[in-house]
């Protein structure tokens, strides 16, 4: 990573509130191109908003966001975006194929569309991510898994500078919690792409992880795993004693009740504060 290019994510004093509620402010962070940055938090904390916002999708309150030194900004197709998992219902007239076609198009609507160059770009992406023998399923008869990939295989079709991931492991079983991961890591290194990851749970990807940013009550820190996944750390964002151990290379996180976002005992991590 060099300390001369332009970050791919740049946030000033940044801050988002809704109405009387401010979900983060004074947000100064830097993301670098080539980063693979994890967004950690209990449910409500602001992690889905902040993609948001880098998607264009949602204004700042206040301060700036610039995406590769750039207002950030709708249909920006230098960005890939896994979104939340929703299943799609079982009668969507989609196959796995079609989908993976969207992401192709992309906003270049044309000549090319029906091309044999694009059947074997679609194909090509089915088959990194072991989509090739379900190509022709309706995508609402496949499980939970299967359409996750598909919808990574999507993101990934534009070549994407900056992957954005909310929550892209959720409901996966650990095997393909594994598969995606790597497709999303395998990416990054081969492609120098950035990976913004939002999660409740650090340990499927603590091994591809350079930094965090964990938000809390309003509150957040960013930094290394090893500097934000601390007892001291967790506690000053949750306003409570929480207590984080490291069992085999696993975050454990104890103490945070329902509602703070923590269970009683989970693997997890996090970490801020206005
Ligand atoms: N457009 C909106 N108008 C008003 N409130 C909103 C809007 N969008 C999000 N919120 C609220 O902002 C808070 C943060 O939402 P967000 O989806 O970013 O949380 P999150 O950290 O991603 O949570 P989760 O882990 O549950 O997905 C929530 O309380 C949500 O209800």
């Amino acid at each position: 990573m060099t300390t001369h290019q332009t970050p791919s994510v740049r946030l000033e004093n940044a801050s988002l509130s809704f109405g009387e509620r401010t979900l983060w402010s004074r947000l100064d962070l830097e993301i670098e191109q080539g980063e693979y940055f994890a967004v950690l938090g209990p449910n409500g904390s602001g992690k889905s908003t902040l993609l948001k916002a880098m998607l264009g999708l949602i204004g700042l309150s206040g301060g700036s966001l610039r995406i590769l030194d750039r207002p950030a900004r709708r249909g920006n197709p230098e960005i890939g975006y896994v979104p939340q998992q929703r299943p799609f219902p079982s009668e969507a007239p989609l196959r796995a194929r079609d989908l993976v076609g969207l992401g192709v198009d992309g906003h270049r609507w044309g000549p090319g569309l029906f091309s044999a160059t694009r059947r074997r770009r679609v194909d090509e992406l089915l088959e990194r991510v072991g989509a090739s023998e379900y190509a022709s399923v309706p995508v609402g008869l496949l499980s939970g898994g299967e359409q996750q990939r598909l919808r990574v295989a999507q993101a990934l079709a534009s070549r994407p500078r900056i992957l954005l991931c909310d929550e892209a492991l959720l409901s996966l079983d650990l095997n393909h919690q594994q598969a995606v991961s790597r497709l999303i890591e395998e990416y990054r290194r081969e492609s120098g792409a950035t990976v913004v990851f939002v999660t409740h749970e650090i340990n499927p990807i603590i091994d591809d992880v350079d930094r965090v940013l964990y938000l809390a009550n309003g509150r957040f820190r960013a930094g290394s795993v090893e500097d934000v996944m601390t007892t001291r750390a967790l506690s000053a964002l949750y306003g409570a004693r929480v207590e984080v151990v490291k069992v085999n290379g696993r975050y454990v996180v104890v103490g945070a009740g329902p509602g703070e976002g923590a269970e009683d005992c989970h693997a997890h991590d996090v970490e801020g504060g206005a």
